[in-house]
């Protein structure tokens, strides 16, 4: 394992990466059980893929960008961060809400535009960046729920009905995946690229 020759490392990031994806599953169950569906409705097979990234800290004085706005492409994300904040969320067009002050046994629950289309449109897919001020780096860890190839986005049909018609059609993941980094992809923001790709147009009511 990464990096080869030290051993106690490794071991953390092991458990750490264990740990994050029963957590981020448990969470999938607390969605799921919270619209009253059984846990079937979302097996797949994935990995749960860890990214640790360092943001250097700006120029003394500047704010600026550490990662641009996106909407999380995988089912879901799970992110800690270490101490120093800069994570902040879209509440309205262009409105950003920092996460300041996190507990250090803080993690945040991000949902991909995949979830949004697996339940009808119900779970938001939120826009989020980061920008760092002041005058330390910041380190964050990311963990990643990817499908496997193959795997196929579907609609819960339990959560179709007449108020809320079907929006998206069925797609396969990768292939998403492909065409959110393509240029067509490019013309659109983060957040329209689900729409792009995959909405039903009129919905669908059943
Ligand atoms: O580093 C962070 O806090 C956010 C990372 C993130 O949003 C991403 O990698 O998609
Ligand atoms: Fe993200």
């Amino acid at each position: 394992m990464w990096p080869d020759g030290y051993p106690h490392f490794c071991d953390i990031v092991y458990t750490l990466a264990t740990q994050m994806e029963e957590l981020n599953k448990l969470i999938w169950l607390m969605i799921i059980d919270s619209y009253g569906l059984g846990e079937e409705l979302l097996k797949m097979s994935y990995k749960t893929l860890i990214r640790m990234v360092k943001y250097m800290a700006p120029p003394s004085g500047k704010f600026e960008s550490g990662l641009f706005p996106h909407t999380d492409k995988p089912i879901s994300t799970l992110i800690c961060e270490d101490k120093i904040s800069g994570l902040e969320i879209e509440v309205k067009d262009d409105k950003w809400l920092r996460l300041s002050n996190l507990s250090p046994s803080s993690f945040v629950f991000m949902v991909g535009d995949p979830f949004k289309a697996w339940s009808n449109g119900r779970l938001k897919s939120g826009m989020h960046r980061v920008m760092m001020g002041g005058d330390k780096d910041r380190y964050s860890i990311a963990a990643f729920a990817v499908p496997n190839k193959g795997t196929i986005i579907k609609t819960t049909k339990e959560l179709i009905d007449d108020q809320h018609p079907q929006l998206y059609k069925d797609f396969d993941f990768m292939e998403y995946f492909l065409f959110t980094a393509s240029d067509l992809a490019k013309r659109f923001n983060s957040n329209q690229q689900i729409d792009a790709f995959a909405a039903l147009s009129p919905p669908i009511s059943n």
